[in-house]
Formats: structure tokens, sequence, C-alpha cells
């Protein structure tokens, strides 16, 4: 048995090894693509591309499913060969990842040239980013999210601050450089924290008066400059609720590109339950409440479209899996199911 065991755990261990290799040497790659600009040029010529028009990704619909195609550079020159330039456009592509073979691939968005003429030559269509991360399988959804990210920094980020002058972009994307000053820019993201709050036996979710009628999610709110995770989610957690966070446990972080970059870092928090009334910040938030669990169960149910009542309100329901916000009602769901049983 000793011996079963003992071979066992030498093929799981040779099995991690091969994968940990694989792993450290596509980011090895992927960071020698991003210094070494003449690397970076060549492989282009074998990469793949996702494109974008003015920041919504390309998709192919093919019966129900919603496809994002990888372009090689042989039928990128063929769709660019209809405009002018052609070459030009090529270079304006940025480093996105690459397959395990490293294949690398690269995202470009093509917003000045007609939509049209793209959209029938390669069949499929142009979609606003909010549409497309929920249509998209699974896996595609974070590198959507984070090329259209990318792209959208290189397009507001074109001039440097200082001189005024134009910044270039190194052959991936992972910076731009105004010669004239040369100040180096990298691309930059937000970090915010969102954060559950519970009383341990109900949690507190609430709505912003943009969000879609019946939407309630966990507060969320940018991290201010000099502060850390803790400080930010216990300032956050004051000012839109008026509540004094006892003790919090960090969950999990997720890219998220709306309205640009940044990175949600997503906690559980705990407050007393003999200090838990609510005093809300009407400036932000429209609602904010507590919710049991019996409802957070329905909650979670319940779909936008199945929300509206025949009175014309709206019953609650919460983000979908895409949104780390769902992770977050998820595990509390769990942790109260657990306390409970
Ligand atoms: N993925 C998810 O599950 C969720 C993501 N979010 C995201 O979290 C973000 C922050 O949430 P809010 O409650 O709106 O933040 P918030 O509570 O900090 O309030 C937003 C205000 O903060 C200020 N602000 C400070 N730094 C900013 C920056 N770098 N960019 C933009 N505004 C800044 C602005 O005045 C803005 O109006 C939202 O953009 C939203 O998309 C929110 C909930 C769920
Ligand atoms: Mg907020």
């Amino acid at each position: 048995m000793a011996a079963v065991y003992q071979a066992l755990h030498r093929r799981v261990s040779s099995l991690v090894c091969r994968l940990h290799s694989t792993y450290v040497r596509k980011m090895r790659y992927l960071n020698q693509l991003k210094e070494d600009d003449s690397l970076c040029r060549q492989a282009q010529t074998s990469g793949t591309f996702y494109l974008f028009h003015n920041l919504s990704p390309f998709l192919q619909k093919v019966g129900k499913k919603y496809l994002v195609p990888q372009l090689s550079a042989a039928e990128m020159r063929r769709v660019l060969e209809k405009f002018p330039e052609a070459e030009q456009w090529m270079e304006k592509s940025v480093l996105i990842g690459c397959s395990d073979e490293h294949r690398p691939r690269f995202a470009l968005d093509l917003g000045a040239l007609d939509k049209s003429v793209i959209e029938s030559e390669l069949q499929g269509s142009f979609t606003d980013l909010r549409k497309a991360l929920f249509v998209v399988d699974r896996e595609d959804s974070p590198l959507l999210a984070s090329a259209q990210s990318l792209l959208r920094w290189h397009d507001s980020h074109q001039y440097c601050s200082r001189t005024g002058q134009p910044t270039h972009k190194n052959p991936a994307g992972s910076k731009r450089v105004c010669h004239a000053s040369g100040v180096t820019y990298y691309p930059q993201m937000s970090p915010v924290v969102i954060t559950l709050v519970s009383d341990g036996s109900r949690c507190l979710l609430a709505r912003q008066p943009s969000f879609p009628p019946g939407m309630f999610t966990a507060l969320s709110g940018f991290c201010d400059m000099g502060e850390n995770v803790e400080e930010a989610v216990r300032r956050e957690v004051a000012e839109e609720v008026g509540l004094e966070v006892e003790s919090l446990s960090y969950s999990a972080s997720q890219h998220w590109p709306f309205p640009s970059s940044s990175l949600m870092i997503a906690c559980h928090a705990l407050v007393a339950a003999q200090r838990a009334e609510i005093s809300m910040d009407t400036l932000e938030l429209e609602e904010a409440r507590w919710f049991g669990l019996e409802e957070i169960v329905e909650g979670l149910k319940r779909q936008p479209s199945s929300s509206k009542q025949g009175d014309g309100s709206f019953l609650p329901w919460f983000p979908p899996k895409q949104a780390i916000a769902h992770q977050l009602i998820q595990e509390w769901l769990q942790q109260q199911t657990a306390q409970t049983a």
C-alpha cells in the first residue's frame, strides 16, 4: 500500500512540476516580450489578435454562443488591406498574453476605421463590453476586460503631462515614453475595496441610483492616497453606512474594467450586532439595508428580468457570477449555512 502511495505521490509531484515549468516559462517569455522590442515585433508576425472598435470587443455569434475570435497576422493583414496605411495599424497592438505554446496574443483597437467594413468582412459585431463580458465563455471575460483596460490606458495617455509632447508606446504596450522629457508612463489601475458587512446573522447590501432597478451589491469605494486596505474598508463603511467595523478578513481580488481599470479587493467585515443601525450617505446611496439568510437565497435565484413586480416595484437581485460581489455573497451564505447546520 505504501509503495502504491509513494508511486502516486511521485506521479503527482512530477505533474505539478511540469505544470509549474510551463507556467514559469510562459511568464518569463511574456516578460521578455515586454523588454525586448525586436523580439516583440517579430512575435507580432506569428501572434493572434483580438479586435476592438472604440473599446468594444469584436464577437461572433455561432448559434446561441458568443465567441471571441483570435485572428492570425495573415487574417489581420487581409482585413487591414481594405484601408490605407495597413502596417501602421498593426503597430498599435498591445500584448495581452500568450498560449502555453508561446503563441503571443495581442489586442488592437481599430476605432478610426469604418466598423461596418470590418464587421461584414469578419462576420461578427463589435459589442459593448458591458454586454460582452456577460455573454462570452467565463474564461474569456477576464481577457476582454484586461485588454480593454490596457487599450483605454493607451488611448488616454498619448501626451506627456509634463511637456505636452506625444508619448510613444513600446511594441508590447507595457509602457509609453516621452522622448522630450524622458518620462516613462506605465499602465495604471485604481485600488478599490469592496466589503460585505455582516452583523453575524445578516449582511448589508446597498444600491446607488445609477444601478439597474432592483440590483443590490456590497459596499465599495476607491482607496485614498496613502491608505492601506484595512483603513480603506473601515473608512468606506463608516462613510457610506455610518457603521464601525470590528474585524475584517480578505477574500479575493479581481480586475474590473468599469468605469476604467480598477483592482477590486474583496473583504468580509463584521460589525457588532448591538451597534448595527444604518445611517446612510444619501449623496452616494439610494438604499442600504440588512438582508437575512432567506432573502439572500431568494435574491441569488432571481434574474433581473424576473425582479419586476405587478405594481412596478422591483424585488432585490444581486450581481452576476463575473462580479466579485457575487463571490462575497456566496461565501457569506456558505458560512451562515455551515453555522446554522
Ligand atoms: N466587480 C464588482 O463586483 C463591483 C465593482 N464595483 C466598482 O467599484 C468602483 C468603486 O465603487 P464606488 O462605490 O462608486 O466608489 P466610491 O464610494 O469611492 O465613490 C465614487 C466616487 O469616488 C471618487 N473617486 C476617488 N478616486 C476615484 C478614482 N480613482 N476613479 C473614480 N472616482 C474616484 C469620485 O468622486 C467618485 O464619484 C465602481 O467603479 C464600480 O464599478 C462596485 C461594486 C461591485
Ligand atoms: Mg461607494
